[in-house]
């Protein structure tokens, strides 16, 4: 059986998903698109020849009866409208991250979800498919360094556009982080704290870059990430674990060593559609498998909403300057 997908938002990682589902993914086919800029969805079609048709709107794509299954790929304020209509038309839902932009968004959804009484939700939290994340959790797991006591971590775009502000540092930047230690540790946090350095040249007035955001576990670990995101140099993902008794690091993207004209490097990628191509390959895979056999396994909404609680409080952080407390609501039975 093929999964047939209904795609909302054919902007960078719409287009980019609905590629891999077509030449890369296997047991899913595209079959519906539509994006408020129409010319996007209608390129996309063209651009990869599908046999798909292009709606005015997200609520009318989820409508279509062929439509088994909806990837919400749009921008974040928008993703809450589209996954509750999805999951109320009974649909399974791909929605890219944040869940919600806020944790009352992610709560809606999450309600809406356990009243339909079935998992349709699976969140585009990729990081724990990427090998280099699976290799650092497998060596805590094994106690290859102890006890973890610290993680210095470091999330870097080259460049942002003018709609990137502030608070987005944290709901559509460090919601990765937020969401990949608290699998990495299995731990939840406690608190977190945002201090501003010297204000990038590179940043324009609505943003404030870089930030280093400081976050307590419930096991005592502390946390340090900065989020800079027009470090111009390339697209850097950093993440050190120190533990009682070794330091585990996430591995460098593999990338070739050149030794000429008495220079010694290597290249850096620039793009988060490079840098994490295989493991956006395998959460999406695993998400038609899921759809396939009525059982998602992939990140959930619950794991949404425990990254919306956590940035809510680093959007209160940022703008009170203290230590905020992350109160994380317990896991319902039907997430757990
Ligand atoms: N997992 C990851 O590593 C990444 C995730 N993302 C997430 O994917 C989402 C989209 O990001 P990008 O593709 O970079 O943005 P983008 O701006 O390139 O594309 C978003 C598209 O959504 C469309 N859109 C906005 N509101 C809509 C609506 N109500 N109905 C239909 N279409 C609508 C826009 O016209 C645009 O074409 C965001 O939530 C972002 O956080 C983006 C990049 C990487
Ligand atoms: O998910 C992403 C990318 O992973 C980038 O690293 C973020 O900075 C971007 O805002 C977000 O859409």
């Amino acid at each position: 059986m093929t999964i047939k997908i209904g795609v909302i938002g054919t902007g960078a990682i719409g287009a980019d998903h609905t590629r891999r589902i077509t030449q890369t993914l296997v047991g899913a086919e595209v079959i519906a698109l539509t994006d408020v800029n129409a010319d996007s969805a209608h390129k996309v079609k063209s651009d990869l020849g599908l046999n798909a048709e292009v709606y005015a709107d997200g609520h009318e794509l989820i409508a279509n009866s062929g439509v088994d299954a909806v990837l919400v790929t749009c921008w974040g304020p928008a993703h809450e409208e589209f996954v509750v209509a999805a999951i109320k038309a009974g649909k399974y839902v791909f929605c890219e991250k944040p869940l919600a932009t806020t944790a009352a968004g992610c709560r809606n959804i999450v309600e809406a979800e356990m009243a339909a009484g079935k998992k349709l939700v699976q969140v585009g939290f990729m990081r724990p498919y990427d090998s280099g994340y699976k290799l650092l959790k497998e060596a805590i797991d094994a106690g290859e360094i102890g006890a973890p006591l610290m993680i210095h971590a470091a999330h870097r775009n080259p460049t942002v556009p003018e709609q990137y502000i502030t608070p987005m540092a944290i709901h559509d930047t460090l919601i990765h982080e937020l969401d990949v230690f608290r699998w990495l540790l299995d731990d939840d946090y406690v608190s977190a704290q945002v201090v501003f350095p010297r204000k990038s040249k590179h940043a324009h007035d609505q943003v404030a870059d870089p930030q280093i955001v400081m976050l307590e576990t419930k096991k005592g670990i502390r946390i340090d990430v900065e989020i800079f995101v027009n470090c111009q140099y390339g697209y850097d993902i950093q993440c050190s674990v120190v533990g009682e008794e070794g330091i585990a690091n996430l591995p460098e993207p593999q990338a070739l060593t050149l030794r000429k004209n008495a220079q010694l490097g290597q290249s850096i990628l620039t793009d988060w559609k490079d840098r994490f191509i295989a493991a956006y390959d395998v959460e999406l895979q695993d998400f038609i498998d899921g759809v396939a056999t009525q059982n998602l396994t992939g990140p959930n909404s619950w794991s949404g909403l425990a990254a919306a609680v956590s940035a809510d409080a680093c959007v209160k952080a940022q703008e009170s300057g203290l230590i905020e407390p992350i109160e994380m609501p317990e896991t319902p039975e039907f997430y757990r």
